[in-house]
């Protein structure tokens, strides 16, 4: 659900015409519905209603400070991967006891971070990194709150470059390892070790792998209770898909009726991680045609939104929905929905119908919320698209698009 809609004959963004908003920053542009968002939210919060819960919005989505300010101002919390990420955290005013820490490959300086603010949690993900944290907790006096991230191996049926929770993936421990980190964590007196986490993958179409992790964390976390360790939060992480073609995903209440009994037996609070549920069907990305070109083998549609934009589709093959913004009756045509990058995995869609647009025309990418500017880059020399927020009337330039001075502002 979200407040994009057509009216009038043209897209709308809220209570402001989408062609407005190209005509006056410019294309490509984000534009991210503040309402959508808000909903998305307040979605989360009913589904884990009566339940002690903390929704921590994955930055890594979409981490916007303005966006990550709006989603704080509504009592969210945050998942971070870095440094930086902290840093867009605190600077948007999220309070550090609402911060968790997740991630691979944390680095000293980062640790250092992370316990100088205070943070709620690190969700560790090996043994070596619990050794890191325990020692840079002792230097600086502080004690370390932690998870451990359990790999618990199910498949969360999913593209495999975004599938984390199998034996084969780098994220999390086993719980052969987990068990053994656990009972060494408890010694640490510079750690705490007071939850259990995970994340198997994103863009996730079914309940079943949930249900089934949740299952393994549970039993679990009832083993670990008879060795002395009291589990008091249980962090299931992100992953809840999104429709961006015609998928189905189970919404955030289903996944609330499946953790609250468990939960609630036990006493635990619950921490979920969602970035693309929250963010995904909340932005658009918004490009002019620049070109149409017809050979012998295809058409395409050349417009001025690049991979360096939106890559999802190069990367995953991903399907994002392409419409008109101004729709006009016509002839459909099989097309290709390319950028101006010279690499042949430039593209948007493949394949796809869409009416016989001419030069100048907008279209709007949608479901480019998650996952979108986020993962731009400055490939080819682009400078970034521009961001900006609508809430019902009012406009909030989030990002001044870049210019070529800041292409080469950092070389000197
Ligand atoms: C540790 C962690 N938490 C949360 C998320 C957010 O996932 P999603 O956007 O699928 O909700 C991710 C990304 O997949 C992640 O790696
Ligand atoms: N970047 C991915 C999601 C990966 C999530 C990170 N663990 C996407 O666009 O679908």
């Amino acid at each position: 659900m979200d407040y994009f809609d057509y009216r009038e004959n043209e897209l709308w963004a809220e209570e402001i015409r989408v062609s407005d908003l190209a005509r006056q920053f410019g294309t490509p542009l984000y534009v991210y519905s503040a309402r959508t968002l808000r909903r998305h939210v307040n979605v989360f919060d009913e589904a884990l209603a009566g339940l002690d819960h903390l929704t921590c919005f994955s930055v890594k989505a979409n981490g916007n400070i303005h966006i990550l300010r709006l989603l704080g101002s509504m009592g969210s919390g945050v998942d971070i991967v870095s440094g930086g990420e902290l840093f867009r955290a605190i600077m948007a005013g999220i309070p550090p006891a609402k911060i968790v820490y997740s991630g691979v490959g944390k680095q000293d300086h980062e640790i250092r971070e992370a316990l100088a603010a205070n943070i709620l949690m690190f969700n560790v993900e090996s043994v070596a990194e619990l050794e890191r944290i325990s020692q840079i907790a002792t230097e600086m006096g502080a004690v370390a709150r932690i998870s451990l991230r359990i790999n618990p191996d199910v498949d969360p049926k999913t593209h495999p470059y975004i599938s984390t929770g199998l034996k084969k993936n780098k994220f999390g421990l086993d719980m052969l390892e987990a068990t053994g980190a656990y009972l060494m964590a408890k010694k640490l007196p510079a750690v705490s070790p007071i939850g259990m986490d995970c994340h198997i993958g994103s863009q996730l179409t079914q309940i079943d792998p949930f249900v089934e992790t949740l299952e393994k964390l549970l039993a679990f976390i009832d083993r670990l209770k008879t060795s002395g360790i009291d589990i008091r939060y249980l962090d299931l992480g992100g992953g809840l898909g999104i429709t961006y073609d015609e998928e189905t995903p189970p919404q955030p209440a289903d996944l609330g009726r499946v953790v609250a009994e468990a939960v609630r037996e036990r006493g635990l609070t619950v921490i979920l991680e969602p970035g693309r549920a929250i963010a995904g069907n909340a932005g658009i990305l918004v490009t002019k045609v620049l070109y149409t070109k017809k050979t012998r083998a295809k058409n395409f549609i050349i417009v001025d939104a690049a991979m360096n934009d939106l890559v999802r589709p190069s990367l995953y093959g991903a399907y994002h929905h392409i419409g008109e913004v101004a729709p006009k009756k016509r002839k459909k045509l099989k097309v290709d929905v390319v950028g101006p990058i010279c690499e042949s995995s430039d593209f948007l869609a493949q394949d796809r119908l869409l009416p016989e647009v001419a030069s100048g025309e907008l279209l709007a990418i949608f479901s480019a919320g998650a996952y979108g500017f986020a993962m731009s880059s400055q490939y080819n020399a682009r400078p970034r698209a521009a961001e900006v927020i609508v809430d019902a009337e009012q406009i909030t330039l989030a990002r001044r698009r870049e210019t070529y001075g800041d292409l080469v502002a950092l070389e000197g």
